[in-house]
């Protein structure tokens, strides 16, 4: 059992293990929602809805120790943690200009002592060993890789022969073959493991028909101008596969140090451009990597030497073990596939979580958003009325910081009633395909009425009509009294003016009590890990239970 002090002894013990996040706590502004940059509302319209999060939760470097405890927050204006561990991370890592990673690769190669076929070797490594981090083999065995004619088409290579020996069944298409040792001597590699060579003019049109991943290892940092024949044709065709939407029938794209036809310092120019769903950054990433908003970015390449690091002041990532990639800029995705084939195996383990309950919390909901599961916002609020009777419904979780949970709603609902009569509810957070779930329990008020007038002037007009038209939980005699009434409140709105927020709409707060973060497990001995309040030493702190499951 863990117990966590609210003291000072432990907060400076803390802040003794863990600079970084104290400053980071100081420097975060109070009133923040660390999940979503503003409020939003409940039932939201489609345009209405909730932006992923640009916010990741600060990642401890491996070996960090733990701090005994974690004091508790101290209810109100208390600095959040809302700091974007992603933009943080992002701007930690050195981003090298075209010029420079010319010349770091002149320097390994020259007074260095590398040689290109050992940093290729390495580079196609990482390459391979980022892609199987993220795809499993099970859904993602066929790999097309596209190989340009300089040393990023070589990486292309090494990656498929590594891609082949991890289990994966790659096909290579290398239209402007090299005629050096090195480059013949990867590809005779290639071609006596029997890995189809295809030619450009023999791929399919939709390439996502015969490949589950497209390796991108056209050009790299030495690319300059537009592409040339075939390139022009083979990166316009993994542009048209970056605008299909739907992902499933999508093959995944992975850009190799830079995403081909990007310009290496400012990225896609136009706003066209392949939109790779991974990018590999070689050595550290180059200036155009700002510009990736795929969900995998990586870094590859362990090689690069002290002279290297201070000559140029990189700051780079530890690589974790014997791993030569680290994921950079965002928290570790949880491909959504794996998550199912790994269904029993990640246990919940008290050594493991978070001390403070609001932080794991945010770390499992930063995984269910980066897993890309729909609305993982989405929440059942379960309130009791004064006659014991409870009623169920799903909300979209608006705000959460370490003052508790906000949505928002009709304040005339039947969940409105019932909080006005009861304060308590309990909030229900259920990631199926995570195999995940979170209850929260506490005490309900309403948010500032300055808060709700805010968040409900940031929602889309249609849907701050759509709110005033709605008294919610009302019987009305027909769908057209709602259209009725919300085409006369868009007359007389149509002049752009300021629609009044009604008084009977707004925000609910929940200050949690409890916590209970469940993962399932094989033959139901699913972990359950229970936070709940304790009196120690006359300070509240979260004490952690196990509970049977
Ligand atoms: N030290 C490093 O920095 C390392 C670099 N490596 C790889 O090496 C890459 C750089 O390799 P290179 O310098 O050979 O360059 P690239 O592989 O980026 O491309 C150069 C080739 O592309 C051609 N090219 C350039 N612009 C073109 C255009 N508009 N249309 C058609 N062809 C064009 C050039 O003629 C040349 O043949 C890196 O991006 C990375 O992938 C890795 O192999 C290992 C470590
Ligand atoms: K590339």
């Amino acid at each position: 059992m863990l117990a966590a002090v609210r003291n000072n002894k432990s907060a400076a013990v803390l802040s003794r293990a863990m600079p970084f996040l104290f400053s980071a706590t100081a420097t975060a502004t109070a009133n923040t929602h660390p999940l979503f940059p503003s409020p939003h509302c409940q039932n939201p319209s489609p345009a209405d809805r909730l932006p992923l999060p640009a916010r990741r939760l600060p990642r401890f470097p491996a070996g960090t120790p733990r701090a005994p405890s974690l004091p508790l927050p101290p209810k109100r204006g208390m600095a959040s943690l809302a700091v974007s561990a992603a933009a943080a991370a992002a701007a930690e890592v050195t981003h090298l200009t075209q010029r420079e990673a010319a010349e770091i690769d002149e320097q390994l190669m020259g007074p260095l002592g590398f040689s290109v076929d050992q940093l290729m070797e390495l580079a196609g490594l990482s390459v391979a060993e980022a892609v199987a981090e993220v795809y499993k083999l099970s859904e993602h065995a066929r790999v097309l890789v596209i190989c340009g004619p300089g040393n990023n088409g070589g990486d292309g290579l090494v990656a498929a022969r590594h891609l082949h020996h991890f289990g994966y069944r790659p096909s290579v298409c290398y239209p402007k073959r090299t005629p050096k040792p090195l480059y013949s001597g990867l590809v005779t590699q290639l071609e006596s493991l029997f890995i189809p060579f295809i030619s450009a003019e023999d791929l399919l049109s939709d390439l996502s028909r015969e490949f589950d991943i497209i390796v991108d290892a056209m050009f790299g940092f030495s690319f300059h101008g537009t592409p040339r024949p075939p390139f022009d044709d083979l990166i316009q065709r993994l542009v048209s596969l970056s605008v299909i939407e739907n992902s499933d029938k999508k093959a995944a794209i992975v850009s190799v140090d830079i995403p081909s036809g990007w310009h290496v310092e400012e990225g896609v120019v136009d706003g066209g451009g392949i939109k790779p769903d991974m990018l590999v950054s070689l050595t550290a990433p180059k200036l155009c990597a700002k510009k990736f908003t795929g969900p995998h970015h990586f870094l590859g390449g362990r090689f690069v030497p002290p002279p290297i690091i201070n000559k140029y002041g990189l700051q780079l990532p530890p690589y974790p073990g014997t791993s030569m990639c680290v994921r950079i800029g965002k928290a570790p995705s949880v491909d959504i596939s794996s998550l199912r084939e790994n269904y029993i195996s990640p246990e919940l383990l008290e050594s493991q979580v978070k001390f403070d309950p609001f932080d794991q919390f945010l770390q499992w909901f930063d995984e269910a958003v980066s897993s890309g599961l729909r609305e993982p916002n989405a929440m059942a609020l379960t309130t009791v009325n004064k006659e014991g009777k409870p009623s169920s419904r799903m909300v979209l979780l608006k705000g959460v910081d370490k003052q508790g949970f906000v949505w928002y709603t009709n304040y005339g609902s039947r969940k409105a009633h019932d909080l006005s009569e009861n304060p308590s509810a309990a909030l229900l957070f259920y990631w199926n395909e995570m195999n995940r779930q979170v209850r929260v329990e506490g005490t309900v008020e309403k948010v500032p009425e300055e808060e709700s007038d805010k968040y409900f002037h940031s929602r889309p007009r249609g849907s701050q009509l759509g709110a005033i038209v709605s008294k919610q939980s009302t019987v009305i005699t027909g769908r057209e009294v709602l259209q009725q009434a919300y085409k006369e409140l868009e007359q007389k709105y149509s002049d752009g003016s300021l629609i009044p927020k009604p008084e009977y709409w707004g925000g609910y707060r929940l200050t949690p009590t409890l916590f209970e973060f469940w993962q399932g497990q094989q033959s139901r001995l699913h972990d359950r890990l229970q936070y709940s309040q304790r009196e120690v030493d006359g300070s509240t702190a979260w004490h952690i239970e196990r509970l049977s499951p």
